[in-house]
């Protein structure tokens, strides 16, 4: 009979882990407009994604707008809640449908959060649950915050200082929105708050490193599961079974988020429009109206939807002023 080998003589191969980048940041931030970007960028081809959104009915993967079949959505809560099984599943989902043939190999993952997601949980499942997800290793969290509105969420709201505190790289976006003053203020109250690295800006060529290329992280507050979810927050889901009016629409939702932009954290909308083919998203950021965007690829299955999150105590008077805005978008009343 042949001896065993001695062990010191057999070379450990190392088994291929493949990165997991946790983007984060408030309602807003600009997380999904991030991804898209990514996506189109030749070197980001490999990248799969998971899209985990507040709410029911998820937007963010038809936004993306990428054909790519390596996008799997997490609807219907937050991650922060569910983090522990439901993220392991999906990672492990995307492994078994590279197995089956049905998506192509993948190099790299981007989990991106819920706007309202406290990241504690999602990062502590890949601390305490290593086994589960032995394939994949947590590269780190990158916080994104809005030039604009930012450090008001920071003050505001514990979720987005939750978000500021677990980082590993800030990512600044909507400088454009900015000044040369704002921006070296919102610099300095970055730096005051945080340790980490501050990217002012994501650039197309710098946008993989930016996401992907971070000294690993050391979170040392993870002894405790975050039990926060979002009860301070309400949401509403409108299905827009007719078509609206564009510029009445966007005429209602600038009004709206003029008046209520204190509590009226986000508005998104996918809506077929009077007079033309493509459907079209609608954004809101508290005050911050985006100007509508013609999509090009989405399937005429998807959900034409209004979204919007609100601070629960305002939920009334939103929902009224919604009804009327729809109204008149679909009679076409500016
Ligand atoms: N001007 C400007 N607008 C931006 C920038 N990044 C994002 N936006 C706009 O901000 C709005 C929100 O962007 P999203 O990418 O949907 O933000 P998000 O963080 O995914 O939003 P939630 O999923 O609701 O949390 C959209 O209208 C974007 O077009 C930026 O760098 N400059």
């Amino acid at each position: 009979m042949n001896a065993l080998p001695d062990p010191r003589t057999l070379d450990l191969i190392p088994e291929q882990t493949v990165p997991v980048t946790v983007l984060t940041g408030f309602l807003g931030s600009g997380k999904t407009s991030l991804i898209r970007r990514l996506l189109a960028l030749p070197q980001a081809a490999d990248t799969a994604v998971i899209v985990n959104e507040f709410g029911e009915i998820g937007l963010d993967h038809l936004l993306i707008e990428s054909v790519d079949e390596n996008i799997v959505v997490l609807p219907g809560g937050c991650l922060c809640c569910q983090a522990q099984g439901d993220l392991a599943r999906a990672l492990r989902s995307l492994q078994d449908k590279v197995a089956l043939g049905r998506i192509p190999p993948f190099a790299r993952v981007i989990v991106e959060t819920s706007g309202l997601a406290y990241p504690t949980a999602i990062l502590q499942a890949f601390v305490s649950d290593p086994l589960r997800l032995s394939r994949y290793r947590l590269t780190g969290l990158v916080t994104v915050i809005d030039a604009v509105l930012g450090l008001g969420q920071i003050w505001r709201h514990e979720t987005a200082r939750a978000q500021l505190a677990l980082a590993d790289r800030l990512l600044v976006t909507k400088l454009d929105l900015t000044d040369e003053r704002g921006r070296s203020r919102l610099m300095n109250e970055l730096r005051r708050l945080s340790g980490v690295p501050i990217e002012a800006a994501a650039t197309d060529a710098q946008l993989a490193t930016q996401l992907f290329d971070m000294a690993p992280a050391v979170h040392q507050h993870l002894t405790s599961v975050a039990t926060w979810h979002a009860a301070a927050f309400d949401s509403l889901v409108l299905r827009l079974s007719s078509p609206v009016d564009l510029h009445a629409f966007q005429a209602g939702i600038e009004n709206l988020a003029h008046q209520r932009g204190e509590s009226l954290l986000r508005l998104k909308a996918m809506a077929d429009i009077t007079g033309d083919d493509r459907p079209v998203s609608f954004h809101a950021v508290q005050h911050l109206v985006a100007p509508p965007r013609f999509l090009e690829a989405i399937p005429r299955t998807a959900p034409r939807v209004l979204v919007a999150i609100f601070m629960a105590g305002a939920g009334e008077d939103i929902r009224r002023d919604l009804r009327d805005v729809m109204v008149r978008a679909v009679e076409g009343v500016r």
